[in-house]
């Protein structure tokens, strides 16, 4: 994306109408540009054909498309590719494209880096850097090679979506509303560490799925391992959500990390089932992902296996979700953490080279 346009990408229809009217064209070209985006998904305003050749000029003084491919790939013997973006300002943020049957999900950052700090993931240890935009996050699903494959989105990549909730809630505006992707809301779940202010405003704005990280069922043990728990806790969270209703459409899960010896034991899964009684949801389990300096690990198989059946058998529906792309960084912000630290190395060495 060039610094000096603006992008078409990420604005709403209302935005786009407001645009063109303001450059003196008819009301309806907003409704033409909106097609040539997200219908066609275009690389450049040249190829809005239906567009008269002097409106296209004058929408390119000031706008471009603002699609940029991704830097760099890797992709897993299982299918699995994580793909790198370059921010302006010289960052880089993950995408998770998973294939799987029919399904082809895609998992999408929201933040360059998080405030929150969580002790087990590799974004958090990187800081926050920045907020993404609505065209930064939606590049993201309009610039892979898949993207008329893909059937599901996940806010569960880089960054807490509900500390930039406003250029989610635009991105979510777009891949739902019908002069946009059109995508039912049941294709797209966010995923939060549970931020009160955030989650009632998503719960009132929009209809896609909630995701909650919840790992423990005791608050001091979450705290530990989640300093968000301290501003909202997990009996605070699920209390909150007993206000909503999520027997229809929107759908509503917990993600539980399970790691060897910290939360694994049934009298996790006792607590988690008391937690939750009465309420329409479904836990997935995690298996972690080693990330380097964090002395967690783990569990295995068989115990997971028990942790599931005990939540299943109380009543509490429970899947194990596949671990994926296990040879490609598979922690989310590991690659992103990576590709940094071998450019600050490469910039190091060419200093030195400088100075000799
Ligand atoms: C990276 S977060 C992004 C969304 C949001 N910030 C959240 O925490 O829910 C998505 C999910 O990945 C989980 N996660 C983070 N680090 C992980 C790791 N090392 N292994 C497995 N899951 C991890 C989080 O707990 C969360 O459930
Ligand atoms: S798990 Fe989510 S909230 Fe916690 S640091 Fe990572 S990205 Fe941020």
């Amino acid at each position: 994306m060039s610094e000096k346009k603006i992008s078409l990408l990420g604005k709403t229809l209302g935005e786009l109408t407001e645009i063109v009217t303001s450059l003196g064209m008819p009301k309806f070209t907003g409704k033409q540009v909106a097609r040539w985006m997200y219908g066609r998904k275009v690389a450049s305003i040249d190829e809005m054909t239906d567009l008269s050749l002097k409106n296209r000029e004058r929408l390119k003084e000031m706008y471009e498309v603002g699609a940029s491919a991704p830097v760099h790939e890797m992709r897993s013997v299982d299918g699995t590719v994580k793909y790198l973006f370059r921010t302006p300002d010289n960052n880089y943020i993950e995408s998770v494209y998973i294939p799987d049957g029919e399904r082809a999900t895609l998992c999408v950052s929201s933040q360059v880096g998080c405030k929150m700090n969580c002790k087990f993931c590799m974004t958090g240890k990187q800081g926050f850097s920045g907020n993404l935009t609505t065209a930064q996050i939606l590049n993201q699903i309009y610039s892979i090679p898949e993207r008329d494959t893909l059937t599901n989105v996940v806010f569960m990549g880089m960054g807490e979506p509900m500390d930039n909730l406003d250029a989610v809630l635009r991105s979510l505006e777009v891949l739902t509303a019908d002069y946009g992707y059109a995508w039912s809301p049941k294709r797209i779940t966010v995923s939060t560490v549970g931020l009160r202010r955030g989650m009632e405003h998503f719960l009132k704005e929009s209809d896609c799925h909630l995701a909650v990280s919840m790992h423990s069922p005791f608050p001091a043990q979450r705290g530990e391992l989640m300093p968000a728990e301290k501003a909202f806790s997990i009996r605070e969270i699920v209390d909150m959500l007993r206000g909503y209703d999520f027997s229809k459409q929107r759908r509503l899960s917990f993600e539980y990390i399970v790691f060897g010896g910290v939360n694994d034991n049934l009298a996790y899964a006792k607590e988690l089932v008391k937690l939750v009684r009465g309420l329409d949801c479904r836990v997935n389990l995690i298996r972690f992902h080693a990330i380097p300096g964090v002395d967690l690990q783990g569990t295995d198989a068989d115990t997971m296996l028990a942790f599931r059946d005990y939540l299943t058998r109380h009543g509490v529906f429970a899947t194990i979700r596949a671990s994926r792309g296990e040879d490609i960084f598979a922690a989310c912000g590991m690659l992103s953490t990576a590709e940094k630290q071998a450019e600050r190395q490469h910039v190091h060495k060419d200093k030195t080279k400088i100075n000799k």
